[in-house]
């Protein structure tokens, strides 16, 4: 059963000039489950070359490793898998070609799209957003925990949260039933990026009891 529950998408635009590989070492270090490397601005071959360092200390951390958008680089990566969202390529097409081990995450804003991309045999999806966030532009308004609660009755496959999450609304998102957390500035833009990490892993502990 693959461990979802703290996601870190690094930003080189919210971290206080901290590279995507330093911010991916440094979670990691703090007990990130899932590194997600997100870049709308690198050329592809810078893209690529920053995607295979992630690879490397994520495979040393046991940490999975995501590539956001692009399944040619997360493949050509050796990452673990790819996230996309509702304008990006289906996840049914990329399922036809991605080896069966390799995980397909599907960002969904209502239960019902949650519910096609399960059957279109994505691996996870993510309520995109739960919160008001301002670290994606496009994001739209929170969707809120019911919607959450609903996305979590209506697949079985896990469902994650994205959009405004930090350590005083992260414990609501898990008890809710999120299997996941996915954040940026709660830790990409924190001072002690391997603090940030540490300090949101012992809340989602703490409310799991585990
Ligand atoms: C874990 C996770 N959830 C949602 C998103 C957003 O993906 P998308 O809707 O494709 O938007 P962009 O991130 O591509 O701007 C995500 N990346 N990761
Ligand atoms: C990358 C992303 N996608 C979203 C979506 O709703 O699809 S919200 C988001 C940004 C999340 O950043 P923060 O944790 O700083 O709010
Ligand atoms: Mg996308």
């Amino acid at each position: 059963m693959r461990d979802y529950s703290l996601y870190v998408l690094t930003d080189e635009h919210l971290s206080r000039g901290k590279s995507h590989v330093e911010l991916a070492r440094l979670a990691a270090e703090g007990g990130a489950d899932v590194i997600q490397l997100r870049d709308k601005h690198l050329e592809s071959r810078q893209l690529y070359e920053t995607a295979l360092e992630i690879s490397k200390i994520c495979r040393q951390h046991d940490v999975l490793f995501i590539v956001n958008d692009r399944v040619d680089i997360a493949l050509a990566a050796k990452a673990d898998g790819v996230h996309v969202g509702q304008g990006d390529i289906p996840a049914a097409v990329l399922r036809k070609f991605v080896p069966p081990d390799f995980i397909i995450g599907v960002s969904a804003g209502t239960a019902e799209e949650a519910l096609r991309a399960e059957k279109d045999g994505a691996d996870y999806v993510a309520l995109s957003p739960v919160f008001d966030t301002s670290s994606k532009d496009d994001a739209g308004c929170g969707r809120g925990i019911e919607e959450l609660k609903k996305m979590k009755q209506a697949v079985s496959i896990p469902v994650l949260a994205i959009g405004g999450i930090n350590k005083d609304n992260i414990k609501e998102v898990i008890a809710a039933g999120a299997d996941g957390a996915a954040v940026i500035s709660a830790v990409v833009s924190q001072e002690d990026v391997t603090a940030a990490a540490a300090s949101l892993k012992r809340l989602i502990t703490e409310v799991r009891g585990t």
